[in-house]
């Protein structure tokens, strides 16, 4: 029994040190004034408000409760007198704590396009995130290959991708008429068609601007102390820019839950373009492989639809399009479709 309680004080001693040591650490480690956000709990940070599987959306609902008590502040203040500030209360951009780690996350495009555009260098640094050198290392050496080989970039995705089927959304008839007579049946797609087809280039950004591939982009850190609006972020701090709040803003995009190509075109039909357009992030650290990824997704979708139809085997309204958040990119559920010769 003696030695029972004798664990006992000394586990509760150990669990003790081990919170002091966390609040002491969280508070201590990195000099600077993060910006605001929810209290973190010792050692599990903000863990209780993070849903792993969507962290965008997590992300999304902080800030928009945020905004919420921003509005009531300014409410209050003008019924009030200004006594108190609440709208200095989190923001466009707010730390959360995953574990003992502050992240500041950047929320909305003022934000995102300051931080990463105006400050680029500030921020140009890299979240920690496993396999990211090798990433950058096979991107790298790909593009060079691609580059020093006999053909250019642009024949080997045509070559490509006469043997590839990817799967689709809805086929769009819109987007087989474009091609049959920008391009027609009797030679490939090329790159130089695209200025052309704007239908066709609406409905690839939306796809795009829709399913938000890297809801957080991948996280960059800032590589010195950095002031940044009424805040100074630390040297090392984890940063997400949330891209799904630019990709899914409604004053841009005026249904952002919908899919609609309408979002990328003039009244007139000509493409429109949007600088809140940033799948691939913006600034120093953008996608390596915005260009690559770009033809690819042209080059795929005109080539399959000039010589395909695409058809579900149910009824396109018992498709999910809602969709789960892997690591860092976007999954959407399986679906079976049959793919018919033209
Ligand atoms: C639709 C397809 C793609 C999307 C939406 C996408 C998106 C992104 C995003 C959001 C980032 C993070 C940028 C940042 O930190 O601010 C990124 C980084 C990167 N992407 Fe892509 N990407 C795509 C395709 C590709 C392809 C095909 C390649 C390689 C050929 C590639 C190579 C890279 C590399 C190497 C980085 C890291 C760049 C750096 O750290 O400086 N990506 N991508």
């Amino acid at each position: 029994m003696e030695l029972l309680g004798m664990v006992t004080i000394l586990l509760m001693v150990f669990i003790s040190s081990l919170l002091l040591s966390a609040i002491w650490k969280s508070g201590t480690d990195k000099k600077g004034k993060l910006p605001p956000g929810p209290s973190p709990l010792p050692i599990i940070g903000n863990a209780l408000q993070l849903r792993t599987y969507h962290l965008d959306h997590t992300l999304c609902k902080v800030a928009e409760i945020d905004q919420k008590r921003r509005d009531e502040g300014e409410r209050y203040l003008r019924r009030e007198d200004e006594r108190m500030r609440i709208s200095e209360k989190y923001g466009p951009v707010f730390t959360m704590h995953f574990g003992t780690e502050p992240v500041v996350v950047l929320y909305g495009y003022d934000a995102i396009r300051e931080a990463l555009v105006d400050h680029a260098e500030e921020f140009s640094g890299r979240g920690r995130i496993p396999l990211i050198d090798k990433l950058r290392h096979f991107a790298l050496t790909t593009l060079r290959n691609f580059g020093m080989g006999k053909k250019s970039i642009e024949e080997r995705i045509q070559e490509e991708a006469q043997y590839l089927l990817e799967e689709l959304q809805n086929t769009k008839e819109k987007v087989q008429e474009e091609i049959d007579r920008v391009v027609g049946r009797s030679r490939r797609p090329c790159m130089a068609d695209r200025g052309q087809m704007p239908y066709t280039d609406a409905v690839l950004h939306e796809i795009q601007r829709f399913i938000s591939l890297a809801p957080l982009g991948l996280p960059h850190a800032v590589i010195k102390d950095t002031p940044f609006r009424k805040y100074v972020i630390p040297k090392g701090t984890t940063v997400f820019p949330v891209l799904t709040s630019v990709l899914h803003d409604s004053k841009e995009f005026p249904n952002p839950k919908e899919f609609d190509p309408q979002h990328f075109l003039n009244e007139d039909g000509t493409f429109r373009k949007s600088d809140y357009f940033i799948p691939f992030s913006a600034g120093k650290r953008v996608c390596l492989g915005e260009g690559l990824a770009r033809m690819e997704l042209f080059l795929f979708l005109t080539t399959i639809l000039q010589n395909f139809k695409l058809r579900p085997l149910t009824d396109p309204k018992d498709i999910s399009i809602t969709s789960t958040v892997s690591n860092v990119t976007t999954v959407l559920q399986p679906y079976q479709l049959c793919v018919v010769p033209r």
